[in-house]
């Protein structure tokens, strides 16, 4: 199977495509499942969505106790810090909905990040009852020099075969980073990524047409996704 690509004149009409995929992927894990299982991704995308899910025509469609939040990468920078994934999804969404705080699992920033790495690859495991989980979903986004998750150009973890989620320095960003490896991501149910902006387009181009080089273009690691894009 191969990518679905969904290009939207502007974010507005993104944001509530997403949010409805998010509502149906969500029912149909609860039909199936008993819970939905999903990981969310960082940077200023996601708050797009955020902010139709929040919305009350939107968050009652969402059965938030049986909705599980977890994150496919975090920046190690405090839970407090702006930079923070987490604490955007915080602000914007889960604050503002009924999820039991126990539903939510955030990536422990305080630990190194070798021990934040290997505690939340146990917790995950442990959650799943199992050593390699599905996810519902894995959101995803894609930075202008072809990153997705922590998935930088040029570093180790592109070549990751057995860990789920593993840390790594980005010298491009000076921070270390706890991130889902590709393969993870890879066994998700679904990997939706959202990608807005005009500084996207040439690379989106390269990640979606181009040749395979994913040491290059690492989201060309992802396999079978949703592309939801406005370029
Ligand atoms: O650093 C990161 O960047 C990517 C892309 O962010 P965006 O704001 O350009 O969409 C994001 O997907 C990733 O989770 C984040 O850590």
């Amino acid at each position: 199977m191969a990518h679905k690509i969904k290009n939207f004149s502007n974010t507005n009409t993104l944001a509530i495509a997403a949010a409805d995929y998010i509502i149906a992927a969500g029912l149909a894990a609860i039909k199936k499942n008993g819970r939905f299982c999903v990981a969310l991704s960082g940077g200023s995308t996601p708050n797009i969505l955020y902010q139709v899910l929040v919305q009350p025509a939107y968050q009652s469609k969402i059965d938030w106790k049986k909705t599980f939040i977890f994150w496919s990468d975090e920046r190690c920078v405090p839970a407090n810090d702006p930079q923070n994934n987490s604490y955007q999804a915080y602000q914007v969404l889960l604050n503002e909905v009924p999820i039991p705080k126990e539903n939510i699992f955030t990536i422990p920033v305080h630990l190194t990040p070798a021990a934040a790495a290997a505690a939340y690859q146990l917790t995950i495991q442990q959650f799943f009852k199992n050593n390699f989980p599905v996810f519902d979903i894995v959101l995803l986004g894609m930075g202008d020099n072809g990153h997705t998750a922590s998935l930088f150009p040029h570093t180790s973890i592109l070549h990751e075969t057995t860990a789920l989620v593993k840390n790594i320095y980005v010298n491009e960003v000076n921070m270390d980073r706890i991130t889902f490896t590709a393969p993870f991501i890879n066994n998700a149910q679904h990997r939706l990524f959202l990608v807005t902006g005009a500084n996207k387009k040439t690379m989106l181009q390269k990640v979606l047409h181009g040749n395979y080089e994913p040491d290059n273009y690492p989201a060309q690691l992802i396999k079978n996704a949703d592309w939801y894009t406005c370029v």
